[in-house]
């Protein structure tokens, strides 16, 4: 029963999410718990009055009362003393499993209070499918174990009537009278512990595999998602699903069914063996079973709520690290690295007082269960005497009822724990399976043409209103039309908020217009294979390019993957890139840091624009490319855009208005529509929008 709210305690205060392999040592089998109990005696605390004695004692006397002589012999002390420790070990063993996760007290998560949501089994079954032979191999050896569980107790108590019988009648010698009872315990055990290690191994495997297959799965489906899912959904949750969902579901899985299949086969079981032994003893333990249960859930949902407050204090100081950390330049340029750890340190302090709080709790909740837990033992010890004294029992009976009703209690304790872990872990698939089942609005490919006519490089935006799938009331582009003549270089200015962005994203196929079209050659671009059209027609620069955590020649290869090392370098040169590169020791390998930390702005746009150079692209966007860079940067990137523009038809977004002037259109742009268009001189001459602008610029520029 303690073991029972104990692990009601664990589910509801343990440190840290219980894995498999934790689960397996604290509730599993009589080995693990004898080896977990080693590993931990050390460090739990006996109760004063140690009532292993007292057990041990009563157990003595009760057997004494039925033969006079069995105190005197060692014989019947050999037996009993170990099976006794071992129901007194797990006993121990659960209070020191409580200890352990008072003393690791970050408090684990609890779902229970959600909703399930909607779990799809048929996708469960997807992945299951493969591994279906192996999943049936571990459920049929979990079921063998848990079925030799049962018998256990049982042989136990034949065992000590063996040697009951032997210290009153004294036939034959004491060796060969229990020989055979030993060594077919024996043997159970060593066929359980094969067992236990098949359906381990086997279930590890499931669970490696299903958990591996739908990381890839999961990740094929988020990559391919369109920009829109992107901005709906933040990069950090889409994360977790791939880690830490998929982790929980993972466990989940593999406990399920092997906990799961065990403990309501023991409990069920185990309760025939308990009522086939001894009705009367039975009858008392169901009495007593709910009012513990009633007084343990009391004691639990208040840990519970202490529990939910320390976890939610520990999530609010790692959110405190984690904002100055991410953002430890801006930390640092405004000197608050105190501050920033003032803040941190009253958080873990409020965090450090809320879990000492819990701590207690769990101690006093400990302490409780440990008397109820020794008064069970002392109880059914005490009546199984009686029974014995009154020969409506056997020692081996008494020994076989406390061991049962030992597995019993952890089978209940484990089904209790199972209980919140099935919740956990349907509602971890369930978040992965939504994304599973998601399909892109446009998908990267399938069914798109690509056009057998090499491309001529024309675009037009035809009467295009767009709004944004996240801000669907916002219209950004409003009956929007434009063209961009083949090889001709076309640039968009005007205010901020402008939508000049979006066009280009229009053009990259990043979302569709709400209405209009856009058409390259004359063919509406939803009509066109996208991998094609955006790998190998449209190149795209932007204003910060963001750079992969590796060498600058992988980083440039990504434009085109098979490109040659001489391909690399030619658009690296084409791109004003090769001098600096060179001078790197390392030259073209190079590692870059993380988002190309490593490299200034002014070098990291050089290499995206060899990046995007490498693939030829027939149409060039380049959205603000220069504005974030200083003079001399400027210059040298924009020599190489003059260079890689030419030939191209090219579509340039710019803020600076001196880098556009030798555009063959200009376009001015506010509140989503072209309010001007035509060249530098052209609207310079009109004294409208643009020329505003230019003098604007000027006059800033001269400050
Ligand atoms: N991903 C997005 N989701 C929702 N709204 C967006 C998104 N991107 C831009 N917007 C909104 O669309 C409008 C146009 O943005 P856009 O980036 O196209 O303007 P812009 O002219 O390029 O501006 P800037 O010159 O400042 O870069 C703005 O009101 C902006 O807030």
């Amino acid at each position: 029963m303690s073991q029972l709210l104990c692990s009601r305690l664990c589910v509801t205060a343990c440190s840290r999410p219980l894995s498999f392999s934790s689960l397996c040592s604290k509730t599993g089998g009589k080995w693990k718990l004898s080896r977990w109990y080693t590993a931990h005696s050390h460090t739990s605390t006996q109760p004063p009055g140690n009532p292993f004695h007292r057990i041990w004692n009563l157990t003595q006397r009760a057997i004494h009362h039925s033969s006079s002589r069995t105190s005197k012999s060692p014989g019947l002390k050999f037996i009993l003393g170990p099976a006794v420790l071992t129901v007194s070990a797990r006993l121990f063993c659960r209070a020191a499993c409580c200890e352990a996760d008072v003393n690791n007290n970050a408090p684990e998560e609890i779902i229970l209070k959600d909703s399930v949501p909607d779990f799809k089994w048929h996708i469960l079954w997807e992945f299951v499918k493969p591994q279906l032979f192996a999943l049936i191999g571990a459920v049929v050896l979990a079921f063998g174990a848990a079925m030799l569980n049962i018998q256990i107790p049982l042989m136990l108590g034949d065992l000590v009537n063996v040697v009951a019988r032997y210290l009153r009648e004294h036939s034959g010698t004491y060796v060969n009278e229990i020989k055979g009872p030993a060594i077919k315990l024996l043997g159970l055990y060593a066929i359980q512990g094969l067992l236990t290690t098949g359906y381990i191994i086997l279930l590890s495997r499931v669970g490696e595999r299903v958990a591996a297959d739908m990381r890839k799965t999961l990740f094929a489906s988020l990559i391919r998602q369109d920009v829109a899912f992107f901005d709906a959904n933040k990069t950090g949750q889409l994360v977790n699903r791939l880690t830490a969902d998929i982790q929980e579901f993972k466990s989940s899985f593999k406990l399920v069914i092997s906990q799961g299949l065990r403990s309501i086969t023991q409990t069920v079981g185990c309760f025939v063996s308990l009522y086939i032994i001894s009705p009367k003893l039975t009858g008392l333990t169901v009495v007593v079973l709910p009012c513990l249960v009633g007084a343990g859930a009391i004691i639990g949902s208040f840990l519970r709520k202490l529990s939910r407050l320390a976890q939610e204090q520990v999530a609010k100081a790692t959110e405190v690290a984690d904002e100055a950390l991410g953002n430890v330049r801006t930390v640092k340029a405004f000197a608050m690295e105190e501050r920033e750890l003032q803040l941190y340190a009253h958080e873990v302090d409020k965090s450090c007082e809320m879990n000492e709080n819990l701590g207690g709790g769990i101690a006093v909740f400990q302490g409780l269960s440990n008397v109820a837990l020794n008064c069970i033992v002392l109880g059914t010890i005490f009546a199984g005497g009686t029974l014995i004294s009154s020969d409506e029992m056997s020692p081996g009976d008494l020994m076989s009822f406390l061991v049962a009703s030992q597995t019993v209690q952890r089978s209940l304790a484990s089904i209790s724990i199972l209980f919140g872990q099935v919740v956990r872990g349907m509602s971890a698939g369930a978040r992965v399976f939504e994304y599973l089942s998601l399909k892109p609005t446009i998908p990267l490919s399938g069914g798109g043409r690509i056009p057998f006519h090499s491309l001529i490089g024309r675009v037009d935006f035809m009467n295009i209103s767009f709004s944004y799938p996240t801000r669907p009331g916002h219209q950004v582009l409003k009956k929007f039309s434009l063209t961009l003549p083949p090889c001709k270089t076309v640039a968009i200015v005007g205010e901020s908020g402008g939508g000049k962005s979006t066009v280009a994203s229009l053009l990259e196929r990043f979302y569709d217009p709400t209405n209009g079209v856009v058409m390259l050659d004359g063919l509406d671009i939803r009509t066109l294979d996208l991998a094609w059209l955006r790998g190998q027609v449209i190149g795209f620069i932007n204003q910060e390019p963001v750079l992969f955590g590796s060498s600058i020649m992988e980083n440039i290869r990504f434009g085109k993957p098979d490109a040659t090392d001489a391909e690399v370098i030619s658009a690296a040169k084409q791109s004003n890139a090769h001098r600096f590169i060179m001078s790197f020791p390392d030259g073209y390998n190079t590692m870059v840091g993380e988002r190309g930390v490593a490299l200034s702005g002014g070098q990291k746009q050089r290499i995206a624009i060899a990046r995007a150079l490498i693939k030829n692209p027939s149409i060039l966007v380049l959205d603000e490319a220069t504005s974030a860079l200083d003079a001399e940067s400027e210059r040298v990137v924009q020599e190489a855009l003059d260079r890689a523009t030419r030939g191209r038809t090219v579509l340039i977004i710019a803020h600076r208005l001196s880098t556009i002037q030798g555009a063959d259109l200009i376009c001015v742009m506010s509140n989503g529509r072209i309010v001007e268009a035509g060249t530098h001189l052209e609207l310079l001459s009109k004294g409208g929008l643009y020329s505003d602008l230019i003098r604007r610029q000027r006059a800033e520029g001269q400050k």
